[in-house]
């Protein structure tokens, strides 16, 4: 690379050095700490990825247990958050919500300036993504039933201390005391873990810059969930039902992808930065997807609309779906309300950007790019014609 070459979004530009994930090696694939996505998909709880992620190695059974406990205590949110939460908006977006809640937490129980240091002793803050990730479902499903009831949702009412972070989800949105469906469980917790990480995402570079001034998790968390916010990143699986919704057969899906491309519009949930010959976790959504579409109340028109789709992309643009496109249908057919999946996203990745926030002190040096300058050549300030301030 040139000295003076711009790399516009930095494409192709390797920031650093990590041994978090791989996304893309020889153009497909995902391993996160060398295991493969696949793998762990189909043999372990989101649990355990949370632990591998930010430990580097898979848990022993005791560990996994001391993790359960410590995320059962996390599900607890403190009054002034619950009282936050009932401040804010019934219209604010859910993902605002989760960025705002993480900054109360960080009020109410502050990383200790002492543990902001460049430490091999990463623990604290690996603590602190484990309260952040169990309290961030309750968070989300006690601000949507506060507004749409005015119910102050109990939370332990409805759980137990062996229910998974997907089960505790499932039951706090649907408020019932019983182990959620089994397909609709191992739907969340496998979306759980294929939404866990992906390497330097913006989302997680993000966290990383903020992270390089030696700020606080709670600061490093809120920047990721506004990175993670936007349409072209995490905000893509909401999008894309959102054009689902309105297609009611493969006639109009086949216009509306016609008509977006002829416009050069961008048809959310397909292409990505890295992989250019698909991503390794649609397949995993997208079996999901075709499996809830199977249930006597899944809906196989959507998923037939969701393939139609696929299909033209590849042919037409040669473009393959990500990771949201089939999310989509899949949370959709849980019965999630469309403005929670972004929201479920964090709470899987939280474990990914505290990877990367331990990794990013633990070899730190401040991130700042320099720009082009393209602004008008160095000048005088005018005579007169304006006003004089300064004293
Ligand atoms: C979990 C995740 O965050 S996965 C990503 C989720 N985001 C989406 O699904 C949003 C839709 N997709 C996109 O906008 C893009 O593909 C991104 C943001 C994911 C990647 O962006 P880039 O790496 O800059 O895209 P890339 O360089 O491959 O684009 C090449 C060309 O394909 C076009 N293109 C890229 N994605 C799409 C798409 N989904 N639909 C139509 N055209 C597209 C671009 O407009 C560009 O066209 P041009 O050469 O005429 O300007
Ligand atoms: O890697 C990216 O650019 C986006 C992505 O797929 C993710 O964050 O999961």
């Amino acid at each position: 690379m040139a000295k003076d070459e711009i790399r516009k979004g930095l494409v192709g530009v390797i920031a650093d050095k990590s041994a978090v994930s791989t996304v893309g090696r020889k153009d497909v694939g995902l391993t996160y700490r060398g295991y493969r996505i696949e793998d762990l998909a189909r043999e372990c709880s989101f649990e355990q990825v949370l632990w591998l992620l930010t430990r580097g190695a898979l848990p022993t059974p005791d560990e996994l247990q001391q993790l359960q406990k410590r995320l059962v205590a996390a599900r607890r949110l403190p009054d002034e958050v619950k009282t936050c939460l009932e401040q804010m908006p019934a219209t604010a977006h859910p993902m605002d919500v989760l960025r705002t809640g993480c900054s109360v937490l960080g009020t109410l129980e502050p990383e200790l300036v002492d543990n902001v240091r460049m430490t091999k002793e990463h623990e604290d803050v690996i603590r602190i993504g484990e309260r952040l990730t169990g309290s961030f479902g309750p968070m989300i499903c006690y601000w949507y039933h506060f507004h749409q009831s005015g119910e102050r949702l109990d939370i332990e009412r409805y759980l137990e201390d062996d229910d998974s972070l997907s089960q505790v989800f499932l039951k706090l949105l649907f408020k019932s005391a019983a182990k959620p469906d089994a397909l609709h469980n191992k739907v969340v917790d496998t979306s759980y873990i294929l939404y866990a990480e992906h390497d330097f995402a913006a989302s997680t570079f993000a966290s990383r810059v903020t992270a390089s001034t030696m700020s606080d998790v709670y600061s490093c968390i809120s920047t990721a969930i506004g990175t993670l916010r936007g349409n072209l990143h995490g905000g893509a699986n909401e999008a894309v039902m959102h054009f689902l919704e309105d297609l009611n057969n493969e006639q109009e899906a086949a216009d509306m992808v016609n008509s977006k491309l002829s416009k050069k519009e961008v048809i959310m949930g397909f292409g990505h930065r890295i992989y250019k010959n698909g991503d390794p976790r649609n397949a995993v959504f997208k079996d999901l997807s075709h499996q809830l579409s199977q249930k006597p109340e899944g809906k196989p028109h959507l998923y037939a609309i969701s393939q139609h789709i696929e299909g033209m992309m590849e042919n037409l643009k040669g473009m393959y779906a990500n990771a949201d496109f089939y999310a989509a249908s899949a949370y959709h057919q849980v019965g999630i309300p469309t403005y929670l999946f972004t929201p479920l996203f964090v709470v899987a990745r939280t474990s990914g950007w505290i990877a990367h926030i331990v990794e990013q002190r633990s070899q730190n040096r401040i991130i700042r790019p320099s720009s082009a300058y393209i602004g008008p050549a160095e000048r005088d300030l005018p005579s007169g014609g304006f006003v004089k301030s300064k004293l």
